[in-house]
């Protein structure tokens, strides 16, 4: 069958097709039952069970091709959206018109590839500020947030030229940032930083943040079928929500009730059966993070045969 053909009448819904954003991707997919099988080397597959289509395409380009409409839905960095953004802006600005929307809108954060923007510098150089590398030469991949950035900065400290243009020079390079510092091809850079490593090792340090990211859903301003939208934005909600709590369940006398749900509240309420002999089973969605100091605190309220089960999907 063409390829092309087959697409007809379903959702597109591109992904990373590689990097730090593709296993998370892919097990966030799997919990939400989306199944495919994809050809080797093919970026796009076919849903066995929905009528969607999987497109595979770098990171970088998500936001493109949802803002264009050419695909409904995506997953990509939150960086990746303000980047286009303000590519988008800045397009708007050199033709005279006013800055106009990319057309994506974000539908939630997907709690993994979290990092920050930064802008880094040798650490033992010259520069302790971002306003000390104004007029000096930075490299990113993220040109057009880096323009924008240096932009307000040109404008605050008062020195924009009046032709609007930047007084900073902006190299853009596609990988291995971190070494232009050290190789005398830029005098700072800005790059994304998670844990710190790679920013360290190369002997830089972060003098201020751009953005904060996180992966996001993103959907565009007219999906073609707004249920299906609907429908894969709630499934993917229940696998995070599955991923952040857990089932906490013990058994207490009933005079403890109140202090006890006072710690396990639930997202709701928590559930509450009654047993024989004046005890209580109650069970409750606790947070991930919070959940060996509940324990403590259940233990010391009384509360016994305490039990955390994993979540796999709720709604
Ligand atoms: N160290 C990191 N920790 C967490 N998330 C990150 C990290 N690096 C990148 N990301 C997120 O993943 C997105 C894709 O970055 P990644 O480096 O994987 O790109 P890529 O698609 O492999 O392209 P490239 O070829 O430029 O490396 C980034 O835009 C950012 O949102
Ligand atoms: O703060 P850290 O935990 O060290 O992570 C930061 C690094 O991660 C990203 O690159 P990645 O490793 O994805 O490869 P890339 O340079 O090829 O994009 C980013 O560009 C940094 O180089």
């Amino acid at each position: 069958m063409d390829l092309v053909n087959s697409l007809n009448g379903r959702l597109l819904f591109a992904v990373p097709k590689k990097g730090r954003l593709n296993q998370a991707t892919l097990n966030l997919l799997e919990g939400a039952d989306i199944q495919f099988r994809r050809e080797n080397r093919l970026d796009i597959a076919l849903v066995k069970n929905l009528p969607i289509a999987l497109i595979f395409l770098p990171a970088a380009d998500i936001p493109t091709f949802v803002g264009q409409g050419r695909v409904d839905l995506g997953i990509t960095g939150w960086d990746q959206v303000k980047e286009h953004d303000a590519g988008v802006n800045a397009a708007a600005a050199s033709a005279g018109a006013p800055s106009s929307s990319s057309g994506t809108e974000s539908i939630m954060e997907l709690e993994f590839g979290a990092c920050k923007l930064q802008v880094q510098v040798p650490e033992k150089g010259v520069y302790t500020s971002s306003a000390d590398l104004i007029g000096r030469t930075v490299g990113t991949s993220f040109v057009n947030l880096t323009a924008e950035y240096f932009a307000q900065l040109e404008a605050q400290a008062g020195g924009s030229s009046p032709s609007g243009k930047l007084q900073t020079t902006i190299i853009e390079l596609s990988g291995s940032v971190e070494a232009a510092c050290a190789l005398g091809v830029a005098d700072g850079i800005v790059d994304l930083v998670e844990s710190g490593e790679t920013m360290r090792a190369a002997g830089l340090k972060a003098i201020d943040t751009v953005v904060e990211s996180v992966a996001v859903l993103i959907k565009s301003r007219s999906p073609s079928n707004p249920e299906l939208v609907d429908l894969i934005a709630s499934r993917i909600r229940g696998v995070i929500t599955a991923q952040r709590y857990v089932l906490c369940q013990y058994n207490i006398e009933r005079s403890g009730i109140e202090a006890a749900t006072r710690i396990t509240p639930g997202k709701r309420a928590p559930t509450i059966t009654t047993l024989d002999d004046g005890w209580v089973a109650v069970s409750s969605m606790v947070e991930k993070k919070k959940i060996a100091l509940v324990m403590d605190e259940l233990t010391r309220v009384g509360a016994h045969d305490i039990l955390v089960l994993d979540i796999h999907n709720t709604r």
